[in-house]
Formats: C-alpha cells, structure tokens, sequence
C-alpha cells in the first residue's frame, strides 16, 4: 500500500508571526537563514545557550533580530506564533512539544520528524514566484536537489510574466468565470514559450 503526503502547505508571512528559534548551532544557522532569506523582515528571536560565529555574523544583517545568549525558559513561548528547535538535546525537545502542545503552538525540532507540527521545505525563488517543495520528510536532499533543477529550469524574468498577467488582470471585466476563462487561455499560450 503506498504512503500519501498528508502535509498541508501554507505560505507564511513571517513579519506577523513571531518566531522563536531554541539554538544557535550549525542546524540553527540553517533555520536562520532559511527564514530570513525568505523574509528579511522576519519577526525572530534567537535563544541560544551560546550561538556560533557564523549565525551571530549573519544576523547582523538584520536588525529586528534578537539574538539572547542564555539557556531557554518557558516564558520564552509567550506571545510566538512559530517555535523551532534545533539545540539537539532531547529532554529539552520534550519540555518544548510538551509546552507548545498546551499552549497550542506550532513546533518544528529541526531533524526529529515525530516532534514536528510542520516541517520546513526547499524554496525555489523566482521573483514573486515561490516553489515549495516536500518529499514528506522521506529525503531532504532530494528536495534540494529539485529545488536546483527547477531554479535552473524556470527563466529568471518570471517578474515581467507576473506582473503583465496582473495588470491583464486588473483590467478585464465582466463576469468572473469569463474572466478565469481568458486568463487560463493567456496563461497557456504564455507558458507555450517556456523551455
Ligand atoms: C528541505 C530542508 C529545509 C530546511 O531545513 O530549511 C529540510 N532539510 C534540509 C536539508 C537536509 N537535512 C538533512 C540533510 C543531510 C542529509 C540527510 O540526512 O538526508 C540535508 C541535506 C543537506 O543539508 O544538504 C538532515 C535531516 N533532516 C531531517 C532529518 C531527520 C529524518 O529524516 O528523520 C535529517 C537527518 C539528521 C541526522 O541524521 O542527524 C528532517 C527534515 N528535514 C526537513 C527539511 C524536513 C523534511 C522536508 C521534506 O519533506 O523533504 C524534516 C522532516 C524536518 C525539518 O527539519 O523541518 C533542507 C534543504 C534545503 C535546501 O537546500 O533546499
Ligand atoms: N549536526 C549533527 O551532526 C547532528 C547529529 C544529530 C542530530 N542533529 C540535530 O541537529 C540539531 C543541533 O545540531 P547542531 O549541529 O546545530 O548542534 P550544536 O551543538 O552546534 O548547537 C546546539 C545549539 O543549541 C544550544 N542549546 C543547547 N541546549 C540549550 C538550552 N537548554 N537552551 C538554549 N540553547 C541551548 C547550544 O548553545 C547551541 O547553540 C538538533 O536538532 C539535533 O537533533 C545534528
């Protein structure tokens, strides 16, 4: 019998949900940045009994960031919406699902797919256009490894497509199935030229 994918993917704007991440070693480096390269106004604070070099380098770039060097407390859950944990210390990763699961937050623990409300993905970016992609947590790399090949494939000017098809959009009138009709009609005709 073969698996399905029961994942939910939502877009999140990370500049009005505030996010904690426990962490600030190698792992928490990549959360980091998966964050902040998607949003650089992300709302996050970082708890870190010590943070690596590298993450406190990389935040530098980013002002709203909070960086607190000091052991996690559980009045750190108050007011987040997100919480991720990547400080690979398992009673930690308990009293974290055991608090968030009260307090009805959604949790990631970085690499332990059982803690996890919600996973991150691989991003492929082109402009206003966002790819997300999961492998259902069966391989990462792999989900790297179509984020390049689409990043590779798709035309770096997706920006002018989108923003002639929302001005097409604003202008046409009429009903909205009409509508709908058309644009999937210029949408086809549009993609017809893609490689
Ligand atoms: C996509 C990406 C997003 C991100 O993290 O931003 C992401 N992992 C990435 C890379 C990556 N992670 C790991 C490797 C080493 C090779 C390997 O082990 O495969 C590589 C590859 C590399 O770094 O090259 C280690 C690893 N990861 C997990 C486990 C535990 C397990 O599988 O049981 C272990 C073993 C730990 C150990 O052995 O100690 C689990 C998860 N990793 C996920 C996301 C979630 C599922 C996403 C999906 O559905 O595919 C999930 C379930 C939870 C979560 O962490 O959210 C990002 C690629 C970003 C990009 O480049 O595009
Ligand atoms: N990198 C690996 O080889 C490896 C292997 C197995 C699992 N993992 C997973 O990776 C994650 C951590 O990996 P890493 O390489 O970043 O580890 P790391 O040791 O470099 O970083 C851990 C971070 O957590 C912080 N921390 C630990 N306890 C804390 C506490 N009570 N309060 C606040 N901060 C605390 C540390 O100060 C540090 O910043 C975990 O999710 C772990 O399950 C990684």
């Amino acid at each position: 019998m073969s698996e399905t994918n029961d994942l939910f993917p939502l877009f999140v704007k990370l500049s009005q949900v505030n996010t904690l991440l426990v962490g600030g070693g190698k792992v928490g480096l990549e959360k980091a940045t998966a964050l902040l390269t998607n949003d650089p106004a992300a709302v996050l604070t970082i708890v870190a009994r010590e943070a690596c070099a590298e993450l406190k380098a990389f935040i530098q770039a980013f002002p709203q960031v909070v960086l607190e060097e000091r052991p996690f407390r559980l009045t750190d859950l108050d007011g987040r919406g997100l919480v991720i944990c990547a400080t690979g210390n398992p009673p930690l990763n308990d009293e974290i699902r055991a608090a968030t699961r009260e307090r009805h937050l959604l949790l990631n623990i970085a690499d332990t797919p059982d803690l996890c409300d919600f996973y991150l993905s691989s991003v492929v970016r082109k402009g206003h256009l966002k790819i997300a992609i999961s492998t259902n947590g069966k391989s990462p790399t792999l989900a790297k490894r179509l984020r390049e090949l689409f990043t590779e494939i798709l035309p770096d000017d997706m920006d002018g497509l989108l923003e002639h098809l929302h001005t097409l959009r604003d202008k046409m009138k009429g009903d909205l199935p009409e509508k709908i009709r058309r644009l999937d009609q210029l949408t086809r005709m549009l993609l017809e030229d893609l490689p």
